[in-house]
């Protein structure tokens, strides 16, 4: 059986909702197994966005220095990807309309790349890029307005990416040219059924249409003012983008340029679109420092170094393998009105395992199989002899009848704070699924021996840097780590055995109570407690339902 679980959350003041599914496996779990749960090597996995819109696809694995999207990775580090790209907008270079068209021809020309190839790129990033902001469940019929130049090519290979995550795409495409390279898109297009739709169509009820208009009528090459059709089309977006309540009009999203604006100068006359977001594309524009709306990408990841050098380009990176980021700064949210409707299978007594170790496997595995981005991370809440309580995230790594095991320093805070009250609490937080999984009970060290296996299996970077770092001490600086650590590769590199240091080693927390929570409808939550009871001589486990 496969059941979904999705979560609508309303983000007011920005563009709005989002929501995911997220597949379930309820009834695959395989008889419980009492061999001890070795936490297998998690890699984000991606699902076919147009069958999962689950998360933003991660973020910013790769390129060193900053990075999403990842993706997807999505997810975390996007916000990090986020602010920092975002506090590095001051310096994003800002072409003007000759060095644009010049860094055009030299791509081109002695670069080697041909339109075809640029125009393909553009557009997915423009597709990438509104798949971000605007996720389908909310914005699914997208209307793009494509004009007779490269601008409007990047809107047809838009279109056919947008399709392909799932979304309805409409085509308004008045000034057509016969070469083939848009005579083949638009072939393209019409071979998935997508409708063209004629200019006289659009002037009525454009709002109620369509849930995203895409601009990609002009791009660095406007001049003058614009004739027909494209001036009325752009005094129907104007009209739109003036619509007092931007929550019953579609955002407008414009390719490289808002057309009608100065390529330079912006909106000279203050009469142009506004639009609510926009896609730079290889750089932003001059014009694009007007830009107020809350959304300003960067799109075209192709830039190659003879390129930024030649015009100094100052660029944000792209976050891990994404085809776009985000420059400017990310709109501010009201906290208060973030909300998450959860919906989700119920979570009945008669359908949990009897034993709450099964419980938390069948849960473990799932979470694992739906693809989520470290599902073993948890957050330990540790408390001193004053009863000052501190968390952190640690990850698990190993879980069985005799506890949850973890690695850490032994002279951290954590550990200071279990020489004093060894109870602990650890939080499992597996978002995508509505689920969270709380654990209580008392935490021992493990043995030395299960120590050292651990930390020999254990990249040998990741050895050194147990040897490296005094955990939870202050020091005065990112090069003191740096240091130590090149000393120690230099005394390792032969490949010699890397002895464990005795500060370094594993703890053990041994359950007395488990909570397994899933989110459900109007707050109404599944809360499944089990706690420990004396039965005769022995102890069992007892499952009771806790009020939301
Ligand atoms: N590396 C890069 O840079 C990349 C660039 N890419 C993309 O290319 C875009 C630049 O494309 P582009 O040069 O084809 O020009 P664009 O702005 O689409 O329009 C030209 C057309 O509009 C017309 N037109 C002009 N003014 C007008 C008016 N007032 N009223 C009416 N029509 C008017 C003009 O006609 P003309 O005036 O010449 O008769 C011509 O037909 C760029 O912004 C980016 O989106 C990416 O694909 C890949 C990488
Ligand atoms: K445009």
């Amino acid at each position: 059986m496969l059941a979904a679980a999705s979560k609508i959350r309303t983000i007011s003041g920005v563009a709005s909702t989002t929501s995911r599914a997220m597949p379930f496996f309820l009834s695959t779990f395989s008889a419980p197994t009492t061999a001890a749960l070795s936490v297998p090597s998690l890699c984000p996995t991606r699902q076919n966005p147009s069958t999962h819109p689950r998360r933003p696809l991660a973020f910013f694995a790769a390129a060193a220095p900053l990075g999403v999207l990842s993706p997807s990775l999505r997810r975390s580090m996007a916000s990090l990807a986020t602010s920092t790209a975002a506090a590095a907008a001051a310096e994003v270079t800002h072409l003007s309309q000759r060095d644009a068209a010049e860094i055009d021809e030299q791509l081109m020309g002695p670069l080697g790349f041909s339109v075809d190839q640029l125009m393909e790129l553009a557009g997915l990033s423009v597709a990438a890029a509104v798949a971000e902001v605007y996720k389908l469940s909310e914005h699914t019929r997208v209307l793009i307005i494509c004009g007779p130049g490269n601008n409007g090519g990047d809107g047809l290979v838009a279109a056919r990416h947008l399709y392909h995550f799932g979304y309805k795409p409409f085509v308004c495409y008045p000034k057509r040219t016969s070469r083939p390279l848009y005579s083949g898109l638009v072939t393209q297009l019409e071979s998935l059924d997508i409708p063209f739709v004629p200019v006289e169509d659009l002037f009525h009820d454009l709002a109620g249409q369509f849930d995203i208009v895409i601009d990609a009528m002009f791009g660095f090459s406007f001049h003058g003012t614009p004739r027909p059709p494209f001036d009325d089309l752009i005094q129907m977006l104007v009209s739109l983008s003036v619509t007092d309540d931007s929550a019953k009009r579609p955002p407008i999203v414009s390719v490289d340029i808002p057309s009608g604006w100065h390529v330079e100068e912006g909106d000279v006359n203050g009469g142009g679109i506004k639009p609510d977001m926009l896609v730079s594309l290889t750089a932003p524009k001059l014009c694009a420092k007007k830009f107020t709306g809350p959304h300003h990408f960067l799109g075209g990841r192709f830039v190659p170094p003879p390129i930024s050098t030649k015009y100094g380009l100052e660029l944000p990176p792209y976050p891990g393998t994404s085809m776009c980021v985000r420059i400017g700064k990310a709109p501010s949210v009201d906290i208060s009105s973030l909300r998450e409707n959860y919906i989700s299978p119920e979570l009945l007594e008669n359908q949990v395992m009897s034993d709450p170790f099964d419980q938390f496997r069948r849960w473990f595995d799932e979470a694992v199989t739906a693809g989520l981005r470290e599902p073993n991370a948890m957050a330990l809440t540790t408390v001193n002899k004053a009863g000052k309580p501190s968390s952190r995230m640690v990850l698990l790594k190993g879980v069985d009848r005799h506890g949850f095991v973890w690695y850490t320093n032994y002279g951290s805070q954590k550990a200071h704070d279990l020489s004093e009250n060894s109870n602990a609490a650890l939080l499992f937080y597996w978002n995508e699924m509505n689920r969270q999984v709380r654990v209580e009970g008392l935490v021992q060290k493990v043995s030395e021996e299960e120590s050292e296996k651990y930390f020999h299996s254990r990249p040998r970077g990741s050895q050194l840097g147990a040897i490296v770092s005094k955990q939870s001490t202050v020091i005065s600086g990112r090069d003191v780590l740096q240091h130590v650590y090149k000393e120690l590769e230099e005394k390792y590199s032969d490949g010699s055995f890397i002895p464990k240091p005795d500060y370094w080693g594993g703890y053990r927390l041994t359950p007395n109570l488990f909570e397994f929570w899933q989110g459900q409808q109007s707050r109404l939550h599944d809360r499944l407690q089990y706690s420990q009871r004396e039965v005769g001589a022995s102890t069992a486990w007892q499952i009771e339902r806790l009020a939301p």
